[in-house]
């Protein structure tokens, strides 16, 4: 590797200070350095183009917004938890120093992460497209009132329920809304999809797991304020007669991993105890 990636969150100045004191360690090594945040990265990809390995500076959030720019220049993310709960990161401030020495020096092991694509079709003409690393969430727009959606596989009629939300996760997206919303974990090398209705009306759909090539179409029974948000950070406006189709994306995004893969559930384990 000579170049790498170290994306801060704005939000988290301890964030940038890290990113400053890794950069220089980085650059004692011979090594060239992107620091910068993901809306520089979407201002200037040219210069991020080169990066080999995009280390992830904060939580979660940060996490998914270095998976996007991952996934558009085909390079690994690292996660290094600097947030509050940070269950994608790898290292840690202190070991990413460890870590990245592993890294360096061809060490580590990477994995690929299945997508979900959303789009949305009005009259027929496609006017949204887009992918997400964890979900994708139809949701009421109001916080009073719900969605009444319904709901098909393959084409074919599923259910029509009313709830104030309904999500397509992926396996990395398990542990995230799906989880709260009372679906499983998948481990993270499954390709396979999630469906989890969130807090359902009288519903006695349980979650479903999914084979990787199925579609999943929505489309509003009745007209709430409806959004649909990808990630939690990207949300698009639903109209009554849209149709919302979700599929396994062909685009992966890859993991640097310096811990054998059980360190998922030795992780996952102290997160639930943190309960
Ligand atoms: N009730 C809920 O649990 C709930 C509600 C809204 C959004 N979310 C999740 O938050 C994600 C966005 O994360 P954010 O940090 O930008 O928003 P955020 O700051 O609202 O974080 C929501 C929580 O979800 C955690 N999280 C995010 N991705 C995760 C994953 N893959 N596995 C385990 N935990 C994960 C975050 O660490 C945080 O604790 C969305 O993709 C959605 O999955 C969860
Ligand atoms: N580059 C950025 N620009 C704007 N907002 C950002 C950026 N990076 C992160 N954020 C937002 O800041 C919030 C907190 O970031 P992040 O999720 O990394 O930390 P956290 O919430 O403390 O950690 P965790 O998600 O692990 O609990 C998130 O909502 C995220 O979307």
């Amino acid at each position: 590797m000579h170049t790498i990636g170290v994306l801060y969150n704005p939000l988290a100045p301890a964030t940038a200070q890290a990113g400053e004191r890794i950069a220089a360690w980085l650059g004692e090594r011979g090594l060239s350095v992107w620091l910068g945040t993901s809306q520089s990265a979407r201002d200037e990809p040219d210069l991020v183009a080169p990066c080999q390995l995009m280390l992830a500076l904060g939580g979660d959030g940060t996490v998914l917004r270095a998976a996007r720019i991952g996934i558009t220049h085909n390079m690994p993310i690292l996660g290094v938890a600097m947030g509050h709960l940070s269950f994608m990161a790898e290292v840690t401030e202190e070991s990413v120093y460890e870590g990245l020495e592993v890294l360096l020096n061809s060490g580590g092991w990477y994995d690929q992460r299945t997508l979900v694509r959303a789009r949305v079709l009005r009259q027929g003409q496609e006017i949204f497209n887009d992918l997400a690393l964890n979900e994708v969430l139809l949701s009421r727009r109001d916080v009073a009132r719900v969605v009444h959606v319904s709901v098909a596989i393959d084409d074919m009629p599923l259910t029509s329920y009313r709830a104030d939300g309904v999500l397509v996760s992926t396996a990395t997206g398990s542990t995230a809304y799906a989880l709260a919303a009372g679906g499983p974990v998948l481990d993270p090398r499954s390709d396979s999809l999630l469906l989890v209705t969130v807090a359902g009306h009288l519903t006695s759909l349980p979650a479903l797991v999914l084979p990787p090539d199925t579609k999943i179409s929505w489309t509003l029974a009745r007209h709430h304020p409806t959004i649909i948000s990808l990630d939690g950070q990207w949300s698009f406006p639903i109209e009554p007669d849209d149709l919302i189709e979700v599929t396994r994306a062909q685009e992966i995004c890859r993991f640097a991993h310096v811990y054998p893969q059980a360190h998922f559930y030795q992780s996952l384990t102290q997160r639930l105890r943190r309960q």
